[in-house]
C-alpha cells in the first residue's frame, strides 16, 4: 500500500522532528536522498558522476534549499553544477553557500546540454500553477534531458493532483517522508513520472489517501476454496441494457463473469443478446447477493434501481441509474452501497458544474459519498474511491487507483467495470474494496490490451481481466 498524507499533516510531522533534531538535519535528509537518486541516474547514463552537467533549477524556498544542497554533494563528486535562481535576492543561504563551497556555480540561465536537471522551484510550499519567472526557468528546461523534481514536479498542487497552470513535467520525483496525494492522483501523477520516497523519519497519523498495489488486492480477491460451490460464492445480479443499448448489459455481464463471484444473474430486456454470447449467465429475477444496477438502462427505468436499492442486498449504481438519486433513501440503508459515476455523473449528484468536479476530483468523491452515505467510484484519468460509512468501508483514506491507461477513456468500458465491482461485491468485498480492486483490475487489464498503445475495445478489457487476476496473484 502506498499511503499519502496532506501537506497540513507533513508539515506537522515536520515540525514535530525537527524539534528534535539539530537545525537543518531534515534538509540534510531530504539532500541526501536526492543527490543519490541523481547519482544513480547519471550512473546508468553515463557510467558516473564525475564530470557530468548537472542544472539546478532554484526557488525562493526549502524546496530550493534541498536542490543546492543535493547539487553540492553532487558536486563534491566530480559533477559540474549550475545553479539558476528564479529571484537571485531570494535563494536558501546555506544551500548556496555549500553549492558554492563545492565549487559549483550560479548561472541566470540553464546551460546548454545538461546530462540532468533537477526542478526546485516549488515543493509544498508552491501555490497556483509557477507563476511567470518560474515559468520561464521551467520552459527553458531542454527537451530529451532527464528531469528530477525535488519533493514534487513545481506547479502541481501537492494536496490534490490539480495543475492551476504551467508546471514541470518530470521524469522522476524524489519526495521526502510520505507521498503527497498530488503525487498519486492525475494530471500530478503523469507530471511527477516514477516516484522515490525518501524515509525523513516522520511520525505520520492516518493518510489522507492510499494506492493499493498488486499485493494488497491479491489479498482482497476472492479466490475459491476446496469447499466453494457457486452459491457461496456469490451471484451477482445485472439490471442493464435497454433495446436501444443491448450491448451494454453484455459488457457488464462481461465483467461480472470474470469478477469472481459464482454465477451471474441478469435481469432486463437484452437477455437474448448475453445469451447468445455468455451461454453461462442465469435469466430472470431470483436470489443474488449483490445487483449492478444501470448500465444502458435509458430513460425512465428509476423505479426499478429504487426496487433494488429497497432490499437490503449489496448494490451498485452506474450510469443511467445514478439520474434522479434519492439520497435519504441511500442513506436509510445498510446493505454496502457502491456508486461509479463519471465526473458529469457526479457533477449531477452533486449539483454542481462538471468543470468544478473536474477541478477538485478528491473533494467531490468524499462529498459524494458524505451525501449518499455509500462508496463512491469516481472514474477519470485517475479513478477515486471514496468510503461512505462503515457499511461500505467508511471513514477510510480516500484509494487512488494507479493502474490503467487513457486508452481506456472508450464506449462500455465503465459497463465492464461496474459488471466487475458487482461480482466482487457479490462474493463479499465492501463497497470501497469491491471499487478499488475492480479499478486495479480493469485499469491492468487495459494495459495489457493497449500494449506500447493502441486503441482498447471494451470487451478486449473483459477478455484481458483474468491476466489482470494472474498477474495480480503472481507473486
Ligand atoms: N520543512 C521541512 O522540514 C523540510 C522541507 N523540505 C523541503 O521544503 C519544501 C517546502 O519548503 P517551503 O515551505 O519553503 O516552500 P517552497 O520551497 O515550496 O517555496 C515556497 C515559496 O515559493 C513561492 N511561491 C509559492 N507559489 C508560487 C508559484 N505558484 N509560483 C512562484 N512562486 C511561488 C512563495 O514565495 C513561497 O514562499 C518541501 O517541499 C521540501 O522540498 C525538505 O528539506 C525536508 C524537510
Ligand atoms: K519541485
Amino acid at each position: 500500500m502506498r499511503t499519502a498524507y496532506s501537506v497540513e499533516t507533513v508539515r506537522a510531522a515536520e515540525r514535530e522532528l525537527m524539534a528534535r533534531l539539530p537545525e537543518g538535519a531534515l534538509m540534510q535528509r531530504a539532500a541526501a536522498g536526492l543527490a543519490a537518486v541523481c547519482a544513480g541516474l547519471l550512473t546508468r547514463r553515463r557510467g558516473r558522476v564525475y564530470g557530468a552537467r548537472v542544472a539546478l533549477l532554484v526557488g525562493p524556498g526549502d524546496n530550493g534549499g534541498d536542490a543546492l544542497y543535493a547539487g553540492a554533494r553532487l558536486a563534491r563528486r566530480g559533477a559540474g553544477v549550475t545553479a539558476v535562481p528564479m529571484d537571485p535576492e531570494r535563494l536558501h543561504a546555506g544551500g548556496l553557500a555549500a553549492l558554492r563551497a563545492a565549487g559549483g556555480r550560479l548561472a541566470q540561465a540553464v546551460p546548454d546540454r545538461p546530462d540532468l536537471v533537477v526542478d526546485g522551484l516549488l515543493g509544498i510550499g508552491g501555490r497556483g500553477g509557477l507563476r511567470p519567472a518560474a515559468a520561464a526557468l521551467a520552459g527553458q528546461i531542454p527537451q530529451g534531458v532527464p528531469v528530477v523534481a525535488v519533493d514534487l514536479p513545481s506547479g502541481i498542487d501537492a494536496d490534490t493532483g490539480e495543475v492551476a497552470g504551467p508546471a514541470v513535467t518530470a521524469d522522476v520525483t524524489v519526495t521526502f517522508g510520505a507521498y503527497k496525494p498530488g503525487l498519486l492522483i492525475d494530471p500530478g501523477a503523469s507530471a511527477a513520472g516514477a516516484v522515490h520516497l525518501v524515509d525523513i523519519g516522520l511520525q505520520l497519523p492516518a493518510p489522507e489517501a492510499e494506492a493499493l498495489q498488486h499485493a494488497d488486492v491479491a489479498r482482497l480477491l476472492p479466490v475459491p476454496t476446496a469447499s466453494s460451490d457457486k452459491y457461496r460464492r456469490g451471484v451477482v445480479g445485472i439490471l442493464a441494457g435497454s433495446a436501444q443499448y443491448p450491448g451494454a448489459a453484455v459488457l457488464a455481464v462481461a465483467g461480472a463473469l470474470r469478477g469472481g463471484a459464482g454465477a451471474v444473474r441478469y435481469a432486463g430486456p437484452a437477455a437474448e443478446a448475453v445469451l447468445a454470447r455468455y451461454p453461462e449467465t442465469l435469466i430472470g429475477r431470483g436470489r443474488v447477493q449483490a445487483w449492478v444496477a444501470g448500465p444502458g438502462l435509458g430513460e425512465g427505468r428509476a423505479g426499478e434501481v429504487a426496487e433494488l436499492l429497497a432490499q437490503d442486498v449489496p448494490v451498485l449504481v452506474d450510469a443511467d441509474g445514478l439520474r434522479g438519486l434519492d439520497a435519504g433513501l441511500l442513506r436509510a440503508r445498510t446493505a454496502p452501497t457502491l456508486l461509479t459515476p463519471h465526473a458529469g455523473e457526479a457533477a449531477a449528484l452533486l449539483g454542481v458544474p462538471r468543470e468544478s468536479v473536474e477541478a477538485g476530483r478528491l473533494a467531490a468523491a468524499r462529498a459524494l459519498a458524505e451525501r449518499y452515505g455509500a462508496a463512491v467510484l469516481l472514474k477519470g484519468s485517475t479513478t477515486l474511491v471514496a468510503s461512505g460509512r462503515a457499511a461500505s468501508g467508511g471513514g477510510r483514506p480516500v484509494r487512488v487507483n494507479p493502474t490503467g491507461t487513457s486508452w481506456l477513456a472508450t464506449a462500455g468500458s465503465g459497463d465492464v467495470l461496474s459488471g466487475l465491482a458487482g461480482s466482487l461485491l457479490a462474493a463479499g468485498l465492501s463497497g470501497a474494496d469491491a471499487g478499488a480492486v475492480a479499478a486495479y483490475l480493469h485499469g491492468l487489464a487495459g494495459r495489457l490490451v493497449a500494449g506500447a498503445g493502441a486503441p482498447v475495445l471494451a470487451h478486449e478489457v473483459a477478455e484481458a481481466l483474468p491476466a489482470a487476476w494472474r498477474d495480480v496473484r503472481t507473486p
